[in-house]
């Protein structure tokens, strides 16, 4: 599904990842962890194809294609979804509006008719139930004044809709109630299947608790630094990532 092999990343002259390799399998979950300011969000962004990221070195390979090669809109249109850290708001467009634009783009791009408005509604239906998303959210403007909760309930509803293959949850549990961490949580559990991949990047171990990742993988400055299973994260809950960092000064010490 996506293969990354050695990307070194800059923005504005910085260098901010050094160097990352990671294979993603079809119907696997990956948790990306690490401290603040470690390139998390950065890893992200150049998969979605984000501008202000200059690629030094490295490749992209997703279905088998040179991802690098490939327009933001045309990544989206082959099957990525990336929901946003901070969800932007786009005054004047509905979510309903926006997801049925995008639907139907995508559609086109794999020679599909455009959905007929009965489909579409009763898809809406289907998916609103499976994340739990309030029916008047999505004929208000995107983001708009939503509450941090809404806005990323809103993220994995439109990931719901749009049926990615790859899609990459960008602290999507920050700003979440309790509650709404499960209903979010259940909703990506039910959006898993053995055709889809799933990057997810968290702080924190609860939302792991939920998805049950097959793969963890701790980021520090730029670099995957330890992978494992989900007792990585238990680990790491408990001890902080200061272990990992004594382990690897040790590591370059030798
Ligand atoms: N557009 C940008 N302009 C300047 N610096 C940037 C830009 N984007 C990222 N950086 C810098 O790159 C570094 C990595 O940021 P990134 O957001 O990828 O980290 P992160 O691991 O996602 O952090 P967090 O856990 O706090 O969200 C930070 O020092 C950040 O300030």
């Amino acid at each position: 599904m996506l293969s990354i092999k050695n990307i070194h990343a800059s923005v504005e002259g910085k260098q901010i990842l050094k160097g990352i390799d990671l294979e993603v399998k079809a119907g696997e979950v990956h948790a990306i962890m690490g401290p603040n300011g470690s390139g998390k969000s950065t890893l992200a962004s150049i998969l979605a194809g984000r501008e202000e990221y200059e690629i030094t070195e490295g490749s992209v390979s997703f279905l088998g294609k040179d991802m690098l090669e490939l327009s933001p809109e045309d990544r989206a249109r082959e099957g990525l979804f990336l929901a946003f850290q901070y969800p932007v708001e786009i005054p004047g467009v509905s979510t309903t509006n926006f997801i049925k634009t995008a639907l139907n783009e995508k559609r086109k791009y794999h020679g599909q008719q455009p959905l007929d408005a009965v489909s579409f509604l009763k898809l809406m239906k289907e998916k609103m139930q499976l994340v739990e998303i309030d029916k008047s959210l999505l004929t208000r403007s995107i983001n708009e004044g939503f509450s941090g909760g809404e806005k990323k309930r809103n993220e994995i509803f439109q990931m719901a809709m749009l049926e990615p293959k790859l899609a990459i949850l960008d602290e999507t549990d920050s700003g979440l109630d309790i509650d709404a961490l499960r209903i979010v949580a259940n909703g990506v559990n039910k959006l898993r299947n053995n055709e889809r991949a799933i990057i997810v990047i968290t702080h924190y171990q609860r939302l792991l608790d939920y998805l049950q990742p097959d793969f963890v993988h701790v980021l520090v400055n730029g670099r995957i630094v330890k992978s494992g299973t989900k007792e990585l994260a238990l680990e790491l809950e408990e001890k902080g990532y200061d272990f990992i960092k004594d382990e690897l000064s040790l590591a370059e010490a030798v």
